[in-house]
Order: structure tokens, then sequence, then C-alpha cells
């Protein structure tokens, strides 16, 4: 049977009463009930919830208090313009009245929960680039000693055995303290939780005690929502303040993560895999011959640490290395760290090669790289994995960052020899004209256009087109959705998946090899 997000709630929650609730954030309420669960999102309400109704861009959460109650909220938590509205649509539900609901949110949950987060070790890790990769990391390092672990990451809520697939790369503080409840109610070994900016901006960690949180670096990305770089900057910097955790790690390849050891307000570790002045640096980074990975030294505190991890690429010795140095921090024995990063899974949808057994196929890659740098990087690591041409099949998102559209045409072009220029999620915006802000992008650095299709109908036109005109010793590398199982248009989600279709074409290709051998007879 699927899971669902709803379904992922402790069994047995004694929770705590409203006129508790209300004490706590300074408010009162006349009206009695008990209340075992929070949640933001009328969907996802069960039997016993608080519906906390937050005033939101599109629309006020209050409008949706009716449907929640119809689903079992027992009370709703609102600020005084919901209320209004929630005294007249559900008369007989206790209200409490606050100035700013999704402030509290974090610290009503954490109660109702009985504090989950204090009960486990609870790691973090933030940056533009490398999350989910090091998210992954630390989660096979905390599941080292074989009990499974919570992950809550892009895409994915693992919760021991159940998984569920998720849009946000951080839920709301509601969820992340219900899921730490359930893992504790499991016995899990902790948690592991990927942090976006705009997670620490909406307050979605609040009331969550981090054990240590790791920084990768600072990217052009999500100017839509910052406007520049330097606010983008302070919301990952709030991650590293005593009310959200103890210690962090710091990368210091960037000049973003060299200011943030300097201004963090928590004692940080720094580390460098570029030689930068650090507290650990990563020294004798090669490819490990044996796993096509990558071994590297971590050298620090008088000692040299080796450590080794199955992913390949500069960035992913970054990834571990911040990885490694989080568990560290938060008194994970180093030969656990050693032994957990050497197995380490392959992270879904993250350079994640498309098998295949038949020597005439290219090397078919799937990668999430939606930003330049992260395009700059991974171009360069293709670039070594065949001896022919490197192909990049990639679009752009709708609705975000559009900033940042010709410099990701930019580094397709400086880092590949031929471009299928596609969709990735177009969401409310025209393709086309997202397809021509990369161009512009793309001309700068190759005015001939040589090389380059665009291919409007579909992105699986796009795939299939790439895959079926590679040659053998070609590499197909597919960027910007990694493992995302839908396709945004529209407000529709439409079923895609890179990895899927990407399989079809190289069985297209095996189809394609039968039928001339067997013309050639
Ligand atoms: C800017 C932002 O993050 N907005 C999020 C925010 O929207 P909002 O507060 O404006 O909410 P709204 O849509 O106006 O609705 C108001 C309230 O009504 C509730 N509601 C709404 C509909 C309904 O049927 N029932 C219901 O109860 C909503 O849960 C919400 O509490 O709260 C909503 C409910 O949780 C989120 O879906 C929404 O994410 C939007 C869709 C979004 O695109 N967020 C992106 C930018 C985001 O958060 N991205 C980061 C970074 C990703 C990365 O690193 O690449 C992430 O963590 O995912
Ligand atoms: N440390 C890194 N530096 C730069 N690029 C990276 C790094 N790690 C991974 N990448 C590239 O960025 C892509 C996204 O990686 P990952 O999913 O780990 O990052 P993320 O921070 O979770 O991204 P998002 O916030 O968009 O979910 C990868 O597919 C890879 O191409």
């Amino acid at each position: 049977m699927s899971v669902t997000l709803s379904d992922l709630r402790p069994r047995e929650n004694a929770g705590t009463s409203v006129s508790e609730i209300a004490d706590l954030v300074g408010a009162t309420c006349e009206r009695a009930a008990q209340v075992s669960g929070v949640s933001v999102d009328s969907n996802d309400i069960a039997p016993g919830d608080l519906f906390i109704a937050v005033p939101g861009a599109a629309t006020h959460g209050a409008s949706f208090a009716r449907l929640a109650v119809e689903r079992g909220a027992v009370a709703v938590l609102t600020d005084a313009a919901g209320a209004r509205q929630v005294c007249r649509e559900c008369p007989d539900v206790p209200v409490i009245v606050v100035d700013d609901p999704r402030h509290v949110e974090g610290e009503v949950a954490a109660r109702v929960y009985g504090d989950p987060s204090a009960a486990m070790p609870v790691l973090g890790v933030t940056g533009t680039n490398g999350k989910t990769t090091t998210a992954y990391l630390l989660h096979a390092i905390i599941q080292g000693q074989g009990v499974p672990a919570l992950l809550q990451g892009t895409g994915v809520q693992k919760v021991g055995d159940d998984s569920v697939y998720t849009v946000r790369t951080t839920a709301e503080a509601p969820v992340l303290h219900r899921l730490m409840a359930l893992a504790r109610e499991r016995g899990l070994a902790g948690a592991v939780l990927e942090i976006s900016a705009h997670a620490v901006s909406l307050e979605r960690i609040n009331a969550i005690h981090f054990d240590a949180v790791g920084f990768t670096n600072l990217q052009h990305d999500h100017l839509d929502y910052y406007g520049d770089m330097e606010h983008y900057y302070r919301a990952k910097a709030g991650l590293f303040a005593p009310e959200h955790a103890r210690v962090g790690v710091v990368c210091v390849d960037d000049e973003w993560g060299r200011r943030l050891a300097g201004e963090a307000e928590i004692p940080v570790v720094t580390v460098s895999t570029a030689g930068e002045d650090a507290d650990w640096q990563v020294a004798d980074a090669r490819v490990d011959s044996r796993t096509g990975g990558t071994c590297f030294t971590l050298r620090g505190e008088g000692s040299d640490w080796g450590l080794s991890c199955p992913l390949p690429g500069d960035v992913n010795v970054q990834n571990s290395a911040v990885a490694a140095l989080v568990a560290r921090q938060a008194g994970i024995d180093p030969d656990q760290i050693a032994r957990a990063l050497a197995g380490a899974p392959q992270v879904p949808g993250r350079m994640e090669a498309i098998g295949s057994d038949s020597p005439d196929d290219p090397l078919v890659i799937v990668d999430y790289a939606h930003t330049p740098e992260a395009l700059d990087a991974v171009l360069e690591t293709a670039r070594g994995l065949s001896s022919g041409k490197l192909h990049v099949v990639f679009g752009t998102d709708g609705d975000r960052d559009a900033t940042k559209r010709p410099d990701v045409g930019r580094a397709a072009a400086r880092g590949a020899d031929v471009l299928w220029v596609t969709d990735e999620n177009p969401r409310t915006e025209p393709a086309h004209v997202m397809r021509s802000q990369l161009l512009e992008g793309i001309c700068d650095e190759r005015p001939s256009l040589e090389g380059v299709t665009v291919v409007e109908t579909s992105r699986r036109d796009a795939i299939r087109e790439a895959i079926m005109a590679a040659a053998a010793d070609d590499t197909v590398i597919i960027t910007g959705k990694g493992a995302e199982a839908y396709q945004e248009i529209n407000y529709c989600f439409h079923p895609f998946s890179d990895q899927a279709v990407a399989r079809e074409c190289l069985e297209g290709r095996a189809h394609r090899r039968a039928l001339t051998a067997r013309l050639d007879q």
C-alpha cells in the first residue's frame, strides 16, 4: 500500500490542551480541546489536529478552516483577520489569535509533539548546491550502526522503511516536528534535514534543535525571491545561530563561506577543498580507480583522515568533506563515518548513470544541475568520463529566478560539445521565452550555434533525439530535473521521469541495432 505524507504521523501522541498552547504563544482561549497534531494545510489535517491558518502570498489559510474542521481539526490558530473569518464559518471551534501565526508554528508543533528533536541527533545541511547529496551522505553515516534514520529533503521524506515523494526542499515546521515524533516513536537513529534558504526565512525550522549543521556553498539562485545575493546569503546565514544549532561546519571555498565563518553566531569549524585557509584541508583528492568515485584526505587537528566516497567529481569531494565533518562535530565516531561514506548509496538523479550493457551505447547520466555554477562543475566532471563528445540536454525552470538563465546557457555552451535545449518545469511561463533566454547566453559563447538544437516539442523528444544521435564513445548528460517524478506545466503535475525516459531511449537504440542487424542479414 502506498503511503502519503498525511499517513506519516505518530500513532500515540498525548498532545496538549488548547489553553496550554494559548499560554505558550501569549494568547488566551476560552474554549477547551485536546490537540494531538498540527498542520498548516487543510489537506493534511487528521482528527485531533490544530489547524494553523497562515496569511500566505496567494491566499489566507483561514479560507480553508471549514475544510480543516470537517476533516477533524479541533482548534484553529490564526491572526486577527483569519479569526474573523473562522469565527463566522466555524462558531463552535476554539480559536487562538496571534499577530504572526507562521512565527509560532514551530514552537507550537514542538510542544504538541513533545519536542522530538531534543530526543535524537539531528543534523542539517544548507547551501545553494549539494544539500541533497550531502544529506544522503549524512543519512548513510547516521545509519552506520544499522538503525534506520529520518531523511527529509528535495523529493523525499524517508522515515525508516516508509518514504514519500515531496515537492518542497524543506517541509513546513509542523511536518518536520511530526516526522521527528514518528522517528522517535519508531526508535530511529536520528534525523537529517535539508534546509533551504526559504526554510530559514519562512521559519520552517523553528524550535528544531540541530546538533550540527553544514554549509556547502552559495551560488546564483533564488534571486526572484531574495532580490540579491546579500539577502540570499543572510537567509542561509540565519541557520548558524544558537536558537537553531549547537555547532556548524562551513566550507570556505567561496567568498560567502569565508564570510559566514567570521559571522556565524555559533562555534564553527571550517573546511576547504581549494587550499583556502581553514581548520581542515582536503588534500590528495583523486579518482578511486576501484569505484570511479573519489578518495581524499582531510587534514586537520594535527592528523590525516583518509576518506573515500563512491560519488564522482570535485563537487562530491566538497559534499563528502562537509558531511564527514558535520557528523564528526555531532560526535559520531570517525571510523563509522569513514566506513559509511565509503559505502554511500547512489543519490537518485545526481550524476546517476543509466545503465546499458551494450558497448555500442553512449554513457547516459541524469543529473540535477540547474544553476550556472553547478552546470560548469558537472560538465567538467562528465567531460572526463568518456573519450567522445559531450552532449547536454537541458532547460530552465519557469516561475523561478529568470536572471540566471543566460548564465545557464553560457555554462552549457562552454562545457559541452552538443547542446539540446528543451524545457524543465515551465510552470506558468511560456516555454519558448525561456528557451530564447537560454539561447541568449549560448550565443555569447557560440555565435555560430554549431552543435545546438532547440527541441520545441517536448523534453521527452529532446532526450530521445540526444540519445539516438550520440555515438558509442559519447556521454549524454540530462540535467535540471534529477529524480523529479513530474513535469509541472500550468499548475498540472504531469508524471515524468528523466531516468525512465532515458532507459526507454536506450531500449530504443537496442531495437534499432536489432533491426539493422536483421536487415543486414
Ligand atoms: C514562497 C513560499 O515558499 N511559499 C510557500 C508558502 O506559500 P504561502 O504562505 O504563500 O501560502 P498560500 O499558498 O498563500 O496559502 C496560504 C495557506 O493556506 C493553506 N492552504 C492552501 C490551500 C489549501 O487547499 N489548503 C490550505 O490549507 C496553505 O497551506 C498555506 O498555509 O506556503 C505554502 C504551503 O506550505 C507553500 O506551498 C509555498 O511554497 C511555494 C509553492 C513555493 O514555490 N515555494 C518555493 C519557492 C520554496 O519553498 N522553495 C524552497 C527552496 C527550493 C530549493 O532549494 O531549490 C523549498 O524549500 O522548497
Ligand atoms: N557541492 C556542490 N557544488 C556545486 N554543484 C554541486 C554540488 N553538489 C552537487 N552539485 C550539482 O548540483 C546538482 C544538485 O545537487 P543537490 O541536489 O545535491 O543540491 P541541492 O542543494 O539539494 O539542490 P536543490 O536546492 O536545488 O534541491 C547536482 O546534480 C550536481 O550537478
